[in-house]
């Protein structure tokens, strides 16, 4: 893996007797689209506007290129903050343009760069619409082409997708990819895994603000003990699989089609296992199979992914914010 070039070092944060991040520790390399995840409350907006300076580290370091981060490399980075920081009455041009200005761009550059980032991200016409005139998705563009607008080096993007629909999501994947191949680090985070899983090179999943899990996305799903997935005709139970142990195999679930999942050592004799699952009837499949990464992030952080994703709706519900579900 490329060296990192964002590194957050043994970050720590109390809030009164909430500890919403420590010790927590990992890097981001260069040009990829890389996956903030962890349960709710697990720190990831905490460590966000940490690297930006609006949440104060009680300790710990955040390091851009290896130098610690300050005001000059800030100012290279582009944030779309979970809040939202845009200004209600402001006309979207005037909007997009005021950032490009506020990063030091002149005049003319600015004004080039916000219309160019209007026009890629869909709203062009609009440009005259106030801010608040906006649908939601709408408003999620506009403050993506504020995190842009000055062609950041690193970009931080909160909860990017929420909200957003089919075509939002599209068009919000394909600039990120976009940008990653074009040189920037992308960092965001989210509570969609499958597109997760998608979009992104490598993930940190962090629990109660520390790093649990981290690493390529492909690896994650890989895992240390290959998964076998094998169903004998007729066995909803997978009961051929009762003392597979012998076999350095462990079944970890049946599917309701009775499809065994079994995990295996790298030494495991799957001719074996297969040779067991015919003396019992018909093999109808046998294949090596990459886990979910949401099954990766259940077993990273203990909870199922179905009750995250729902105490994340039930958040947002009472916020206001819509929260967009992708299938
Ligand atoms: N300004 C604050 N004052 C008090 N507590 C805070 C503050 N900001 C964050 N916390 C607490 O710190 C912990 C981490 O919160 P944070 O918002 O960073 O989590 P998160 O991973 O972004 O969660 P979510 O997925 O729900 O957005 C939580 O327990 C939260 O209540």
């Amino acid at each position: 893996m490329t060296s990192p070039e964002l590194e957050l070092d043994g970050l720590r944060r109390r809030y009164g007797t909430v500890t919403a991040l420590d010790g927590l520790t990992f890097g981001v390399p260069a040009g990829q689209v890389f996956g903030f995840l962890g349960p709710n409350g697990a720190g990831k907006t905490t460590t966000m506007r940490a690297i930006f300076g609006v949440a104060a580290l009680d300790a710990g370091e955040i390091r851009w290129r290896s130098r610690p981060v300050g005001e000059a490399a800030r100012r290279t980075f582009g944030y779309m903050p979970e809040e939202r920081g845009l200004y209600p009455a402001m006309e979207l041009f005037d909007q997009v343009e005021y950032f490009a200005l506020l990063h030091g761009m002149d005049a003319p550059a600015a004004a080039s760069a916000a219309k160019h980032w209007i026009d890629r991200l869909g709203l062009s016409g609009r440009e005259g619409t106030r801010i608040d005139a906006l649908s939601h998705g709408n408003q999620q563009r506009a403050q993506l082409a504020v995190a842009l607008v000055h062609d950041p080096e690193l970009l931080v993007l909160d909860e990017p997708f929420s909200g957003l629909d089919p075509g939002g999501i599209d068009d919000m994947s394909s600039i990120l990819r976009e940008r990653a191949a074009a040189g920037v680090t992308v960092l965001f985070s989210s509570h969609q895994l499958d597109l997760v899983e998608d979009i992104c090179e490598a993930v940190a999943i962090i629990h109660h603000g520390r790093l649990v899990v981290s690493g390529p996305v492909a690896e994650l799903r890989r895992g240390d003990r290959p998964r076998l997935a094998v169903r004998v005709s007729g066995d909803t139970a997978a009961a051929w699989a009762a003392g597979l142990g012998e076999t350095s195999g462990t079944v970890d679930a049946v599917r309701a089609d009775g499809t065994a999942e079994i995990s295996i050592t790298s030494s495991a004799d799957s001719q074996a296992i297969l040779d067991r699952a015919r003396a019992a009837g018909t093999v109808e499949h046998f294949a090596y199979e990459d886990r979910s990464l949401s099954e990766v992030f259940r077993r990273a952080t203990g909870a199922s992914v179905g009750q995250a994703e729902a105490e994340h709706a039930a958040a947002s519900m009472a916020s206001g914010v819509t929260t967009g579900a992708r299938r």
